[in-house]
């Protein structure tokens, strides 16, 4: 019998368009449809690109454990040759060397325990400076955009651990920092016909390339710039921000691999996209689910109580024994994958699994987020319940299938252990110095949680609520200061 007999269930799809008709606003619920009919490992044809979609925990386990080796390249797409400085970043490389080697240099010199610790006093006062803010507008009763203060409090803290400090978002571009980081991810995110249907690839018909070109000129810019100021700083007494340590490396002979500013580059992106975006919407969509369902928040709240107490902030060392927020996040992070359908994965050779043939550089899409509510996993999988984490020994590092917002196996995230720190202390924070409720006579349970697709899937509108002060001992300093002032 001829091995391709063998390949994967799926949609029969039209000439030369294959499946992509079938792909709308919302890919990850279309796939997931798609799947419901022909199962968990799907066979589709997107354009020219056979691509297989992984939608169950035990195919991940197969995709992304047994065979993680032959699964562990990504494809080639139009995008990266303008945004990793021609495939020198980590997260689209190929596997193989160049791969394995900045990955260790990534995982041991930036993303490191030490590394991540020595910037905890960094991202305490970041913390403060929005607490801070966040007084003022409870103090007036106000209206936060709680979306936009979070994506800027992420992006401060990434800049400062990055590059070394806060870039204004004039520094980049008239356009700001965020919004040009945004609009890099959306390029990335938006399906490229000619990825697909490689003949029309050089007609640009959607003009991405285009926008791709401009954006990346001006990352291009920023990083030389930034480069060049550390150049000239070097050796003066700072704890070493990401590009310290990259220039410590910088054309050094000894590794397989000399580091030359264009590695330097691309890493940069690498690490200023991993850090931004994630963090940010994973908060965004956890204070969302908390105050969609006051009895959690009430819940999270006296936890804080009873750990931290009432007359001080929260701090990165508490976190360990609040075990009802982890609990919380995970759950935020099943119903609300921050990373919907992971990094396209790609296969270096046929492969058989299982029974089923999968060919050579077939695309592999894992539907992380159809996976993280497959009923055959969880009970009631619609339904935000931190509680069936009680007891279980599931964890979000992508050991067991079921829970797999970070990936898992060769390809996983590499930064696990900062976005959680700062998810997780970001959240408990909000929630510790404030009561929130919703503006304008909100019900929670009319909330709007519309989600905007993308490599990462933000909220579609942003989270506003209004804050009021619950620290006991601040206030009482606060009234303190102002009986001064009378
Ligand atoms: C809440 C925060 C975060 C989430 C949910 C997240 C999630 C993910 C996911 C799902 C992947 C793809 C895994 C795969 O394709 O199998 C990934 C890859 C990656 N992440 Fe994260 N991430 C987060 C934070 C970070 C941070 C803080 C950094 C670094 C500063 C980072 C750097 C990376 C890199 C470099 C890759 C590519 C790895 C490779 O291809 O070898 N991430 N992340």
């Amino acid at each position: 019998k001829k091995k391709t007999n063998n390949l994967p269930p799926g949609p029969m799809g039209l000439p030369i368009l294959g499946s992509l008709n079938k792909l709308g606003a919302y890919p990850h619920r279309d796939l997931h449809q798609l799947a419901l009919k022909y199962g968990p490992v799907m066979y589709l044809r997107l354009g020219f690109v056979p691509t297989i979609v992984v939608s169950s925990p035990k195919a991940a386990e197969l995709f992304l454990k047994t065979h993680d080796l032959v699964f562990a390249s990504r494809p080639r797409f139009q995008a990266e040759k303008y945004i990793s400085w021609g495939q020198k970043n980590l997260g689209f490389a190929e596997y193989g060397s160049y791969w394995r080697n900045m990955r260790k240099m990534c995982t041991l010199e930036l993303l490191s325990q030490t590394k991540i610790n020595s910037f905890q006093s960094m991202r305490a006062e970041e913390l403060d400076l929005l607490i801070k803010l966040l007084r003022e507008a409870a103090n007036d009763g106000a209206v936060v955009d709680l979306s936009a203060k979070v994506s800027t409090l992420s992006a401060d803290m990434a800049c400062r651990m990055i590059l070394g400090k806060k870039y204004m978002d004039q520094d980049l571009d008239e356009k700001g920092f965020k919004a040009v980081m945004q609009e890099a991810m959306q390029l990335v995110a938006t399906p490229n016909i000619g990825d697909y249907i490689p003949y029309v690839g050089a007609l640009d018909l959607q003009g991405l390339t285009k926008r791709l070109k401009l954006v990346y000129k001006i990352f291009d810019d920023f990083f030389e710039k930034i480069i060049n100021e550390h150049m000239e700083s070097k050796g003066e007494d700072r704890t070493k921000d990401f590009v310290d340590v990259m220039l410590g490396f910088y054309g050094t002979e000894d590794s397989e691999y000399r580091i030359e500013r264009s590695n330097i580059k691309a890493i940069l992106m690498d690490m200023l996209a991993g850090s931004m975006d994630t963090s940010a919407t994973a908060i965004e969509w956890a204070l969302s689910e908390l105050l969609k369902n006051r009895r959690v928040m009430k819940k999270v709240q006296m936890e804080l109580e009873s750990v931290v107490g009432l007359k001080r902030k929260v701090e990165e060392s508490d976190l360990e024994k609040l075990e009802y927020l982890d609990m919380v996040i995970k759950e935020s992070m099943r119903l609300h994958p921050v990373v919907p359908l992971l990094i396209p994965h790609q296969s270096t050779e046929d492969c058989m699994v299982g029974d089923i043939f999968i060919p050579k550089k077939s695309r592999v899409i894992v539907n992380a987020w159809a996976i993280m509510r497959d009923p055959s996993a969880w009970r009631e999988e619609e339904k935000f319940w931190p509680e069936r984490f009680e007891g279980s020994s599931i964890d979000v590092r992508g050991r067991e299938f079921q829970l797999i917002p970070f990936g898992s196996g060769r390809r996983g995230c590499p930064g696990i252990q900062l976005g959680l720190t700062v998810v997780s202390q970001t959240v408990a924070q909000l929630v510790h110095c404030f009561d929130w409720k919703l503006p304008h006579d909100v019900l929670p349970e009319d909330l709007d949680m519309t989600e905007e697709f993308g490599l990462t899937m933000p909220r579609a509108n942003h989270l506003l609520a209004i804050p009021s002060y619950r620290l006991s001992q601040e206030r009482g300093i606060i009234r303190e200061e102002k009986n001064k002032d009378q």
